[in-house]
């Protein structure tokens, strides 16, 4: 197809990018790429520039130097020419189907890249208003705007009530700022933690219902926005801006019909890429170009390390930059991930272009693995170890109610079905086991003779020698209270904060793993005296160290005196 000067490209109408969500949850999804060359503008036909790009089908575009140089083919998802409506890049892009994902507890992210004045604000938002008070026309309006109007007619047509807030910043010279807060200027921190990983702090959320309101939190945001004129675009953006929809459903996905989903859309318009020369920067303008130019550079070669699998386990260089801290989900995280990648026909931006083009093929080599979003996630495992504790804690206590009488008098419990010590021990199955058995902190040091037997554990035919004093044991541990394991399969407990464990036979034999106590097979086995002090924890579980390492043998000599045991 011959491409005339000025004339726009003529490509057939692009696909949906068929990946973007399609593969199943958990599976490495790579970032789509869609490809939007904007139209020759008035300066560039003045000039007569020439048009150095073709597209030579819906996925490919050619890049024929001036000159006879020869022809270099570039393959994205999709590539869109000059002559797209904003209408059909939105229905081309894929944006909808982010905005379907991300209503079904998925991470989405949107954002443009290319160089300054190649078209990403105006593929985001549309044209910049032309006077105070001036909106943009609806056939203008960007793929900002068009999704927010596809979320809330899908959110109006779930049936369930689902919460929509909107959070707006810019990175300006490598400082957060919140375009929804009455203090702009405030600089906010980055901080990272397991649950969120990086996230902005003290970052407003506005909570909205209609298009009306979230458009009103754009058009607030972009008023605050940092823009200047320079030589290559008259409203350039000197900032990175990220606009974030978090949307809050009661009802999960198909897959998770009872689960809450936590989704969340992100439009990233990025600061484009500026040679300082071209451009006539000076001052301030040279100050924020240089801080673009610097956070492009890290987000590339966090880019590019992504792509090689060794690296990506290992270490990616998020923290160089706030953006690539703020991206590091998007990029090789659980998020699912769009690319806009806008490019000039012309032929004088030719090199800045053909950098657009190379970056934007790496990125679509990257993958992530898209999962829902769970905000809880540590904490529900951990409230589901503590539910599995107090199951067990619950269990043993009804088994001590089953005893005989008489059982209870000599302070006998059992431990459980599994008969054995439950491996994570809560504060509370401590406490209930010290109380149980009457030994109160008020106990001297002196080990009580309080047995408690272990049930589903065979009789052991191990000597009959147990430990009789805490005194006796390590002076460390004689502030400790204890429990004392036997060979007798008997727990003698003293002190109530801690725990010793501990078990006792012939000399000569291996010592045994913690582990082994568990199994009743340690307490036919078991040799030295084993002991594990737990150290109590913030949240008031317990954590019991050396918990495979090989247990100090009590020394013997010192510690035990012989004594028939029950
Ligand atoms: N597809 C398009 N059709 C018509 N005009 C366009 C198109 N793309 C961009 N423009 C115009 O080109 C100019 C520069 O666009 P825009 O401000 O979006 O560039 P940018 O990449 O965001 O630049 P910067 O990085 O400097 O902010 C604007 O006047 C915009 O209206």
């Amino acid at each position: 197809m011959e491409v005339r000067n000025g004339e726009p490209f003529q490509c057939p109408t692009g696909n949906q990018p068929q990946a973007l969500g399609e593969r199943a949850e958990g599976m490495e999804t790579p970032i789509q790429v869609v490809l939007r060359v904007r139209p020759m503008n008035q300066a560039e036909l003045r000039r007569g520039e020439q048009s150095v790009l073709h597209c030579s089908g819906p996925r490919t575009l050619r890049v024929s130097p001036l000159g006879g140089g020869q022809d270099v083919a570039f393959h994205f998802s999709v590539v869109m020419d000059g002559a797209r409506t904003q209408d059909e890049v939105f229905q081309g892009s894929g944006v909808q189907r982010l905005v379907e994902l991300a209503l079904r507890g998925f991470s989405c992210t949107a954002f443009t890249f290319g160089q300054t004045g190649s078209g990403k604000t105006y593929t985001l938002t549309g044209p910049s208003p032309q006077g105070e008070g001036e909106t943009v026309p609806p056939s203008l309006t960007g793929l900002m705007q068009r999704s927010f109007a596809c979320l809330l007619d899908k959110v109006q047509n779930v049936g369930t009530p689902i919460t929509l807030s909107a959070s707006y910043l810019e990175i300006y010279n490598e400082q957060v700022r919140d375009l929804l807060s009455q203090r702009p200027h405030h600089h906010l921190p980055v901080r990272w933690n397991k649950t969120r990983g990086f996230y902005v702090e003290k970052l407003k959320a506005v909570k909205f219902g209609t298009f009306e309101e979230v458009m009103e939190l754009l058009l607030e945001g972009l008023r605050r926005r940092r823009s200047s004129a320079h030589s290559l675009n008259e409203v350039s953006s000197r900032s990175h801006a990220l606009f974030t929809i978090h949307i809050q459903c009661p009802v999960g996905c198909p897959s998770r019909p009872k689960e809450q989903t936590f989704g969340k859309l992100c439009f990233v318009d990025l600061a484009g890429s500026e040679k300082v020369a071209a451009t006539c920067s000076r001052g301030e303008l040279m100050l924020e170009a240089s801080n673009i130019n610097r956070s492009l550079l890290a987000l590339g070669h966090c880019i590019s390390l992504l792509l090689d699998p060794r690296q990506k386990k290992n270490h990616i260089p998020y923290r160089d930059s706030k953006l690539t801290r703020l991206l590091a989900d998007s990029l090789g995280g659980s998020g699912i991930t769009l690319m806009v990648a806008c490019v000039s026909p012309s032929a004088q931006s030719l090199p800045e272009t053909l950098n657009t083009l190379r970056y934007a093929s790496r990125a679509q080599r990257v993958t992530t693995r898209a999962m829902p979003k769970d905000p809880l996630g540590p904490q529900r495992l951990g409230l589901e170890e503590e539910i599995q504790q107090l199951r067990q804690e619950n269990l043993m206590l009804k088994q001590m109610l089953e005893q005989p009488l008489g059982h209870r008098e000599r302070k006998n419990i059992s431990f459980g079905a599994a008969g054995t010590v439950p491996r994570k021990r809560s504060k509370s199955w401590f406490n209930s086991l010290m109380n149980s058995t009457g030994a109160s902190s008020a106990l001297p040091a002196a080990v009580s003779d309080a047995l408690l037997s272990i049930s589903a554990v065979p009789p052991c035919s191990a000597p009959a020698q147990y430990l009789q004093g805490t005194a006796k044991l390590r002076p460390a541990m004689c502030c400790l209270p204890s429990v004392l394991v036997t060979a007798t399969n008997s727990v003698s407990c003293a002190m109530p904060h801690a725990l010793v464990l501990s078990s006792v036979r012939t000399r000569g034999e291996k010592a045994h793993s913690f582990q082994d106590i568990c199994p009743p097979r340690f307490f036919q086995s078991c040799l030295h005296c084993m002991y594990l002090v737990p150290k109590p924890r913030p949240h008031g579980r317990w954590r019991f160290p050396a918990l495979r390492s090989r247990p100090k043998p009590l020394p013997h000599h010192q510690a035990l005196t012989s004594r028939s045991t029950l």
